[in-house]
């Protein structure tokens, strides 16, 4: 069963392709878009409301036809935008109880839809409030619950994570997440933040230049690109630390390699270590290793992921279609004619 599909679906501005032959699958779930700024999400996500005709191709959502059926797929999906579009002077109810209302509620049912879905997202203290005076994550959080208040099978979520500090971002994924598992409803999610996506989707969907460069579950994603980037300082005893480190990280078992210069060409760091994450224990050994030795820590992450890494990925493993058979990559070939490599990082 798809939720989403997309066949050849194109959609041509007068100066630039947004989306260009785009065929993707999507199965019920939390599923992510991810994609740099320009790479033809949101010109995805109106189309599939039905708000913007496509140029070429097909797409239906929940098996209604975009090109025909755009008021019952909106009366069945939510929507969150990406930028901001809340009135300053009405409160969160106010707002929340009025798209309700144009979603076909009743009154009473609008009111009680309205408080259950301003709780769920945690803005009920706040909710008689004028929306001017909410942080960004409170907006965000009205924004989520006007596109639940409806009850849809489906949310298109354009952005959420956008403007939010690092804790913000993560309850906003928590709350994401939630919108599934407690309610059953299917999300697509889009973000220019690979890493953010990898946390809270069950599957990933990456276009570039409005190209399809790969689709295929998040654990595909995280085994393939899974390393941990470490820096130590110098010492005394160890004037080149991280070559002090990586022999002892190679004695120890572990597969280390100087991050050097990126696959695409980006600046690397000699004092930066790949380290293979074989196991939830490389940390402790790493960190271990380093007290050992005396050095200190000056960062110890799980590495970035480029779009680069995506291409090598795809070359290595000569486009192969996902498990599930639901994966129709346009190829690395095709999709490296676009700019935007490499502007797509984890969180
Ligand atoms: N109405 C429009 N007229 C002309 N060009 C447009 C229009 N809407 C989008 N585009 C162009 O289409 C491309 C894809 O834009 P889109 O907004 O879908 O990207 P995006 O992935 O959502 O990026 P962002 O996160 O920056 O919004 C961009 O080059 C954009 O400038």
């Amino acid at each position: 069963m798809t939720v989403i599909a997309t066949e050849s679906l194109s959609k041509r501005f007068p100066r630039v392709t947004a989306l260009d032959r785009l065929s993707v699958d999507i199965a019920p779930g939390v599923t992510g878009l991810v994609g740099a700024n320009g790479a033809g999400k949101s010109t995805l996500i109106k189309i599939l409301l039905g708000l913007s005709p496509a140029s070429e191709g097909r797409a239906s959502v929940l098996g209604l036809d975009v090109a025909k059926d755009g008021s019952a797929i909106r009366e069945s999906v939510g929507y969150m935008p990406e930028h901001d579009c809340l009135p300053p002077d009405v409160s969160a109810t106010e707002f929340v109880v009025h798209m309700a209302r144009m979603s076909g509620l009743p009154p009473s049912a609008a009111r009680e839809r309205t408080a259950d879905t301003l709780r769920h997202v945690g803005l009920y203290e706040e909710r008689y409030r004028p929306m001017g005076g909410y942080s960004t994550g409170m907006k965000q959080r009205v924004k989520l619950a006007q596109a639940l208040v409806h009850d849809p099978r489906l949310v298109l979520l354009d952005e959420p994570t956008n403007g939010l500090d690092p804790v913000g971002r993560d309850e906003m994924l928590g709350l994401i997440r939630r919108v599934h598992t407690d309610f059953g409803i299917s999300v697509l999610v889009t973000s220019h933040l690979l890493g953010e996506l990898e946390r809270t989707c069950d599957h990933v969907v990456v276009i570039d230049g409005g190209k399809l460069l790969r689709s295929s579950s998040t654990s595909d994603f995280t085994q393939a690109t899974a390393s941990l980037a470490v820096e130590v300082t110098d010492t005394t005893d160890h004037p080149d630390g991280t070559k002090a480190l990586r022999t002892a990280l190679d004695l120890a078992g572990l597969t280390v390699q100087p991050a050097g210069r990126g696959a695409d060409g980006a600046p690397g760091s000699d004092h930066v270590l790949l380290v293979d994450l074989a196991s939830e224990e490389t940390y402790d050994t790493v960190r271990d290793t380093i007290a050992d030795l005396g050095l200190g820590l000056v960062r110890m992450e799980q590495r970035r992921h480029r779009i680069a890494e995506i291409f090598r990925s795809d070359d290595d493993a000569d486009a192969p279609d996902a498990p599930d058979g639901k994966t129709k990559p346009a190829g690395p070939a095709g999709a490296s004619a676009h700019g935007n490599g490499g502007a797509v990082d984890a969180a």
